[in-house]
């Protein structure tokens, strides 16, 4: 029985991306995403490796879907990938389409629900080609996109996010350079960062036909300055505005914030927001999905070159106005990532949504940790990993209690996956794949994970 329980119904799942685990990137018709091709880039991801097997999910799908029935998951948040619904970004794909409908259907008959994720980085190549997320026409393709999806699977899916971390995608993906389609322009990172959101929000009204709840899951970090000097605190201001506020007001009130506005006037900005966009944007979600790892602690250094590495590659920063910021580390156990583990910043992000925002249900759609996992006796004893997860269901709980309409946690992720410029060098999984046989092995997190699940809360 848990002690601290958590309300009647909270999905209590697991999370994971096409591209990090499907494999199979040429099987019924897929095209290549930008990920195929950045992947095979010599020195764009650690060892040469990519995504071409994963961990052969779309093959064993089937047998994943039990596993997590058996843990005792209620609900699996999973991406669609683009370029196997449609090839090329036009048109459909039914075979592509059709590897869902066996994977949701499979989901329902094991009692779990079904989370979908229109967008999770995997543009389809043609459109990249075609200028990719700086050019606005993108944000039409993704629309068409979502219509072609939600029909096929809208019957049985109900609860759809349409853009996983937009500041990822357009920041890492355009500005640094760690990410797919791997260019340096902060002029072409805040166009694609707007046309992201626009997407969003030229999706949402189709999304919700059927009686489905649409979403979005944006990557936000608790900030906090070194000290309070000038310098610093202006620093914080900066890296909050760019990674948390910017994405949050257009969500959530359809404006983005002036100071960010401002920050980011160099690289015209200003030129990219059409009038009707942020109506289009703003107030379409029925929850809001938050992906939260750690704090960002920030000092002002006219030297400071960019941010805890995203890739081993890491070489550029990724802020637009905000070059001159430190990410230092403030004394905290770190995970694998050199993530610092502080689940007090969770606490802090769920109270300040929903204090400062208007009245959404939240989700946390993804949280977790990677540590090195070995193999002994045929288990996985990953302590630092449960601990890191309980530590971060506690500050939910708590959040709970302090009036945090929320209504479910997804950790990240289910399974040992390819983590972008890593590779499969970082491991998040609550089963660890053995990537040379793709043998499954539920660590000690998966078990009690379950039991928290099952007992909906903690002890
Ligand atoms: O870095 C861990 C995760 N973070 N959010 C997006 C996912 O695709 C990553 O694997």
């Amino acid at each position: 029985m848990a002690t601290r329980g958590f309300p009647e119904g909270f999905a209590w799942g697991a999370a994971t991306a096409s591209y990090q685990i499907e494999g199979s990137v040429t099987a019924d018709g897929r095209g290549a995403s930008i990920w195929d091709t950045f992947a095979h880039t010599p020195g764009k991801v650690l060892n040469g490796e990519n995504g071409d097997v994963a961990v052969d999910h779309y093959a064993r799908y089937a047998e994943d879907v039990a596993l997590m029935g058996s843990l005792g998951l209620n609900a699996y948040r999973f991406s669609l990938s683009w370029p196997r619904i449609q090839p090329g970004g036009r048109g459909v794909n039914g075979a592509g389409l059709d590897f869902y409908k066996r994977l949701v259907d499979e989901l329902l008959e094991q009692g779990i629900t079904p989370y979908a994720t229109l967008y999770h980085w995997d543009l389809p190549q043609e459109l990249q080609d075609a200028g990719g997320w700086p050019e606005r026409d993108t944000a039409y393709r993704f629309a068409e996109y979502a219509q072609v999806a939600h029909e096929a699977l809208s019957d049985r899916v109900k609860h759809w996010m349409t853009v996983n971390e937009p500041w990822c995608a357009a920041f890492l993906g355009y500005g640094s350079g760690d990410h797919a389609p791997g260019l340096r322009s902060s002029a072409q990172a805040v166009r694609a960062a707007h046309h992201l959101l626009l997407a969003h929000g030229l999706a949402a009204p189709l999304l919700k036909a059927n009686d489905c709840l649409v979403g979005a899951a944006p990557n936000l970090y608790a900030v906090t300055p070194v000290s309070d000097s000038e310098a610093d605190l202006d620093a914080a201001r900066r890296i909050d505005g760019l990674q948390n506020r910017f994405f949050l007001d257009a969500l959530l009130r359809g404006s983005y914030p002036e100071d960010v506005v401002a920050d980011l006037e160099p690289f015209g900005f200003a030129d990219v927001v059409q009038p009707g966009d942020l109506d289009l944007i703003g107030g379409k979600v029925d929850f809001l999905g938050i992906n939260y790892y750690s704090r960002h602690t920030v000092s002002a250094d006219p030297d400071a070159a960019g941010m805890v590495a995203t890739s081993p590659f890491a070489s550029a920063s990724p802020w637009p106005g905000a070059e001159s910021v430190a990410f230092v580390n403030a004394g905290r156990p770190v995970t694998d990532m050199g993530w610092e583990v502080d689940p007090g910043g969770l606490h802090e992000i769920l109270t300040r949504v929903a204090k400062e925002y208007p009245s959404v249900p939240l989700y946390i759609t993804e949280n977790g940790a990677a540590y090195v996992d070995t193999v002994a006796d045929g288990g996985v004893d990953d302590q630092e990993r449960l601990d890191y997860i309980e530590a971060h269901l506690a500050a939910c709980h708590d959040a709970i209690a302090d009036g945090v309409p929320l209504k479910g946690y997804f950790a990240w992720s289910f399974l040992d996956n390819f983590e972008w410029g890593w590779g499969y060098g970082k491991r998040f999984g609550l089963v660890y794949v053995d990537y040379e046989t793709q043998v499954r092995i539920p660590k000690s997190s998966a078990h009690w994970y379950g039991r928290v699940a099952r007992h909906n809360g903690l002890s």
